[in-house]
């Protein structure tokens, strides 16, 4: 595990740009692809208008990634709430990136159904091979959920990796997600994280005795993949170790 803290939120982000670009660079040569698992929430949308800026947008063969989503919201792809419109708004417009290269949550069906599709589009995407993601980007809540991993849902406990919805009560919805052992499959893990109303869940992930039910996050341990947290140094102030 990776700990890269910066001062302030704008370095956090050039940071995190310039590894996307890093590790899709290295993927595109391996095995010709970029899979990436885009994350959701207010976090992530500077990274995406970044990548997509002058600064970043020629530095990749964009024709050569695949986007999907760690989560989704129950929301049309119209709904302010959807994460999908928020990338769409922030990176695949401005790129202009092929429909066909991205992977959104059919939110037209029902929950559970819109899970069991995502979870064949998965793996329809990578074949008979293990759905491994070369990038699984990820937020923090201050509640130390990730993804749409939360405190006390049934989704905690899921053995398979898979997609699968889940009823989170404290926010009376429905919520489309990767299981951690989906997550824990990936070959590199990025959490982005800024803000002092972060630090304590930030402490609690890294930091504190293992304790799923309260933080979720706490789930989130590649198999044999890279994990990396992207932090400003008011996300990483409660940590006693700054490594
Ligand atoms: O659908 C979502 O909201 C995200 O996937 C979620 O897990 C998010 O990363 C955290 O809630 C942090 O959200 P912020 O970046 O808005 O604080």
């Amino acid at each position: 595990m990776k700990l890269h803290i910066s001062p302030v939120t704008s370095v956090v982000l050039r940071s995190l740009a310039e590894y996307f670009v890093v590790t899709a660079t290295q993927a595109i040569s391996t095995h010709g692809r970029f899979t990436v698992a885009l994350s959701g929430g207010s976090s992530p949308k500077k990274l995406y208008e970044l990548l997509a800026s002058a600064d970043f947008k020629d530095q990749l063969d964009w024709q050569k990634v695949y986007f999907f989503f760690g989560d989704e919201r129950n929301v049309p792809h119209t709904s302010p709430d959807s994460n999908y419109l928020m990338a769409k708004t922030a990176l695949f417009d401005p790129l202009h990136i092929n429909p066909a290269q991205v992977f959104a949550v059919d939110t037209s069906l029902p929950p559970t159904e819109a899970a069991a599709h995502y979870t064949t589009a998965v793996n329809q995407h990578f074949g008979n091979e293990q759905a491994r993601f070369d990038l699984i980007l990820l937020g923090l809540g201050d509640n130390s959920h990730t993804a749409s991993l939360f405190p006390y849902t049934t989704v905690l406990g899921a053995k398979t990796a898979d997609v699968q919805a889940v009823y989170v009560e404290e926010l009376k919805a429905d919520r489309i997600t990767l299981t951690a052992p989906l997550i824990n499959q990936a070959r590199a893990i990025a959490f982005l994280v800024f803000g002092e109303d972060k630090a304590l869940a930030v402490r609690h992930i890294l930091e504190d005795p293992e304790n799923i039910e309260n933080f979720p996050a706490q789930l989130v341990s590649p198999t044999d993949g890279e994990l990396h947290w992207f932090l400003d140094a008011a996300a990483a102030s409660r940590l006693t170790q700054q490594a």
